[in-house]
């Protein structure tokens, strides 16, 4: 039985990973954590999550007693931060699919990784693990005159773009062709008054309504198009994920992982 503590346990994602712990039998929730400001705290969890039939309580994030076999973070990256700090003053392993870190928030989660074993992966179901594949191959069989571009569509609450996921495809591109992902990526072409060169990665991102998370990668030459295209239909499916990566991580040595060695698709 691996016990679960889940930070951000109000908010969208902190909602569909105590679905997952529930609905997974060899997993339970050791904690369900809020900020010591937030109005759930204290409060019964199955509250704000109706299906949730345990009787925990949302508790105290920054909470001395704070326990757990692995902790989960979604939350931004300010919050997974001060969670990670937690995680390792703690030595618990921690799963994290917080999305939007700068580079020098990116070196604090690797810094962590020497101390305690961790998941970090911007999309935690098994398409978009095999898509960062499947792209890879397209990049290096496919012509070098294809011009290559990323489209992502969220619902209209995401705050970071381009999202965690367009990004990692982009690099895994960037990756296979041999090119520095910084200086292929376009994220804006409106004061780019000339055709598009073969050696970028465009980007284009769309915020509307509920979309849970959709991404195309295409491959585009005269004469034919190469889209390859993964659409999420609900958190529960990055929820499973992130509470398989936590079963999987339960034993591990310090390091940093990600979901691709969850699922063994390297
Ligand atoms: N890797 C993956 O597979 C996926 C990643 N994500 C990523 O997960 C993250 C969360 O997404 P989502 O659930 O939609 O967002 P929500 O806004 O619904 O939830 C964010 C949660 O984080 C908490 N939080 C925010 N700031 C802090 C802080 N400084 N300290 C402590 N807690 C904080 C919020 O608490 P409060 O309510 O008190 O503000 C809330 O509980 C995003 O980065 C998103 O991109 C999402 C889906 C899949
Ligand atoms: O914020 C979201 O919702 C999602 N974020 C992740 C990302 O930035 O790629 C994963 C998923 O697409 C949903």
């Amino acid at each position: 039985m691996t016990k679960i503590g889940v930070f951000g346990a109000n908010g969208r994602m902190g909602q569909a990973l105590i679905e997952a712990v529930e609905i997974e039998k060899e997993v339970e929730l050791a904690g369900a954590f809020v900020r010591e400001s937030s109005q759930y705290l204290n409060t019964q969890v199955k509250a704000l999550q109706p299906v949730h039939t345990s009787a925990l309580q949302f508790s105290d994030e920054s909470s001395e007693d704070l326990q757990a076999d692995v902790l989960i973070d979604f939350t931004l990256p300010e919050g997974m931060l001060s969670h990670l700090k937690v995680a390792v003053s703690k030595q618990i392993p921690m799963v994290i699919g917080t999305t939007g870190l700068s580079d020098q928030e990116m070196a604090h989660l690797q810094e962590a990784s020497k101390h305690i074993p961790i998941v970090f992966a911007r999309n935690f179901s098994v398409g978009v693990n095999l898509l960062l594949n499947l792209v890879q191959t397209a990049a290096t069989k496919l012509a070098d005159e294809m011009d290559i571009e990323i489209f992502e569509a969220h619902h209209r609450n995401k705050i970071d773009a381009p999202s965690g996921t367009a990004l990692a495809i982009g690099e895994a591109i960037a990756e296979a062709k041999g090119w520095d992902h910084d200086t292929v990526a376009r994220y804006d072409r409106s004061n780019v008054h000339e055709a598009k060169s073969q050696d970028e990665i465009g980007y284009s991102v769309l915020r509307a309504g509920d979309i849970v998370g959709e991404h195309t990668a295409y491959f585009a030459t005269m004469g034919e198009r190469l889209e390859l295209t993964h659409k999420a239909a609900s958190r529960l499916t990055f929820a499973s994920g992130a509470v398989r990566a936590a079963q999987w991580l339960k034993n591990k040595p310090a390091g940093l992982y990600d979901m691709q060695d969850v699922l063994g698709l390297k």
